[in-house]
């Protein structure tokens, strides 16, 4: 979903009003749909304490806590501001809930949800009282009563148009934001303070293309489809994924990458594996994976592949296997993912300038810097058009914003993830959908984009659902809960 400045967003926003919708309602459906998505995130919390400013920031924050009430969680205000000093339709929502949480304030409760309606789009300077002292508490309890921070369209603090922030501004664990994504909560330096993010969309908001031009665009669930299939599908059909991946003390990169094309939803997925470890991958494997012991990467050119992923703990590959990879990739025309060592490998041969179209690259930002050391010095958003300037190829970015474009195209940023992610074998598996995705027949650009969204989708679902914390999730728990994330997609019409 592309992104907008404040301004157009004021712009769309007072279009709407023009024709058909009012404030009121644009905030009773805005409030719906973020209790809804609080529900799905956090069902466990149960405890929910809104913190107000004076204008409809604070009002989506109230109908937000109706809806939760209604679910039958408990909630609670924060804020030193009287009835009449809120806007009138914020005063309207808070009579709606009930005036009397106004007089009646209690301190949040220990792992409890926090809900900064603090400021939205008509926030402007630095922090100013009471909405300093507000922010501040928002902070403090999350840390000392290990509460999760929801910010309501921006966190308190945050620039919208520039991702400048303020001083005691709100670190929200979840920005959920209305209508578009902002321009200044996409940006690197603010994820820190953002977040996960989702966004709600309203229809009756509908922007002009001036509105949009040259934004970066939030991979959200309302952009991506998946695939219908016809119901005489067959295998043949669904793809076939050849994995070039793992090595003597890394195999469980082989394991995880193929099992990952192969949930996807490949048809056919081979690992191709030298033959002295053949055996231990063997006894590894999902039984519905091929496994092929061979010596020569130039292998997987001789058979009919749709989508081929080289890199998952392959670790340093003699000079003769190093070569032949190389091969594979100048010779083959199929999407073909790029990942971990193969991409060192890339590095030090300075084969960078020979990858072309068909190549998809994941460096992390350490790799990235191998490929590319002039990243040092820029931006995570300059490096990626530094680098499409150097090479046509899908790059995905990796960090706690993934970053995805190719030359020409717009900046596509990821909404999903958790920093439960930050462990080992999350890449191979995203490396593995993506070639699975590949084999699908759905575009580079666009299977790079569900894959980073689903693994980061399936890690906040895994999270919400209690069967994982932040330090129990592993790489593996993101297969376990890939149908959830997938089944959040909706199919192509
Ligand atoms: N767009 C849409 O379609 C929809 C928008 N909706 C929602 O409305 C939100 C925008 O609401 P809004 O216009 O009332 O502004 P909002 O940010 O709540 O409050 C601004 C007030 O705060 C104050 N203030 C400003 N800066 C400050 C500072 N640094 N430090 C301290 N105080 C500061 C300033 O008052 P002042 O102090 O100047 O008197 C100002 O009047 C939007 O983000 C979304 O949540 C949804 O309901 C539905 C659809
Ligand atoms: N804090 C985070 N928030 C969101 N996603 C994250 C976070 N940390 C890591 N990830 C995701 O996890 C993956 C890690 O990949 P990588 O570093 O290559 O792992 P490995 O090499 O161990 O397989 C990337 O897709 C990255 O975007």
């Amino acid at each position: 979903m592309q992104s907008v400045s404040c301004q157009s967003m004021r712009a769309i926003e007072d279009r709407a009003f023009a024709v058909h919708s009012t404030a009121e309602a644009l905030m009773d459906e805005a409030g719906y749909k973020i209790a809804q998505k609080i529900l799905h995130y956090y069902p466990q919390l149960q405890h929910a304490t809104a913190y107000l400013g004076k204008g409809h920031n604070a009002g989506d924050a109230i109908v937000v806590l109706q809806h939760l009430q209604q679910a039958g969680w408990t909630v609670n205000l924060q804020t030193p501001l009287r009835l009449n000093d809120f806007a009138p339709l914020t005063q309207k929502k808070i009579n709606a809930l009930g005036s009397e949480y106004l007089q009646n304030q209690q301190p949040p409760a220990p792992k409890s949800l926090l809900i900064d309606g603090l400021l939205g789009i008509g926030a402007s300077g630095p922090l100013r009282d009471p909405i300093t002292t507000l922010a501040k508490s928002i902070n403090h309890h999350r840390n000392k009563l290990d509460c999760t921070v929801i910010a309501l369209d921006i966190p308190s603090g945050v620039n919208g148009d520039t991702g400048e922030i303020a001083k005691n501004a709100v670190l929200a664990d979840h920005t959920i934001t209305i209508g578009y994504p902002k321009i200044g909560i996409l940006k690197s330096n603010t994820v820190q303070h953002v977040g996960a993010l989702s966004l709600v969309t309203l229809p009756e908001l509908q922007p002009q293309n001036a509105e949009l031009a040259h934004h970066p665009h939030l991979i959200c669930e309302h952009t991506l489809t998946r695939k219908r299939r016809d119901f005489d599908t067959h295998k043949g059909q669904t793809g076939r994924v050849a994995i070039w991946a793992g090595s003597m003390g890394m195999l469980g990169a082989a394991e995880l990458s193929a099992t990952a094309a192969l949930r996807a939803g490949a048809g056919l997925v081979t690992v191709f594996i030298e033959p002295s470890l053949y055996p231990i991958l063997a006894s590894m494997l999902p039984p519905e994976i091929m496994l092929r012991p061979c010596t020569s990467p130039l292998k997987i050119l001789e058979e009919r592949f749709d989508a081929i992923a080289i890199g998952p703990g392959i670790g340093s590959p003699s000079e003769d296997i190093s070569n032949q990879l190389i091969e594979v990739v100048r010779q083959t025309s199929v999407p073909t993912v790029l990942d971990a060592d193969m991409l060192n490998l890339i590095a030090n041969q300075q084969a960078l300038p020979e990858l072309t179209h068909h190549c998809i690259l994941t460096p992390h930002p350490g790799e990235m810097r191998r490929l590319l050391p002039n990243a040092t010095r820029l931006s995570r958003e300059e490096t990626v058009k530094q680098f499409l300037e150097l090479v046509p190829v899908t790059l995905l970015y990796k960090g706690a914003r993934t970053l995805i474009a190719q030359t020409n195209s717009p900046l596509f940023i990821n909404s999903t993830g958790s920093p439960a992610m930050a462990t080992a074998g999350q890449g191979d598996v995203l490396t593995g959908l993506i070639a699975g995705l590949c084999a699908q027949k759905y575009d580079q650009l666009e299977a790079s984009k569900i894959a980073v969204w689903l693994a980061g989708e399936a890690a906040q679902i895994a999270l919400a659902s209690g069967s994982e914390t932040i330090e129990t999730l592993t790489a593996g728990s993101i297969l376990q809960h890939l149908h959830f994330a997938f089944s959040q997609l909706p199919r192509t019409t």
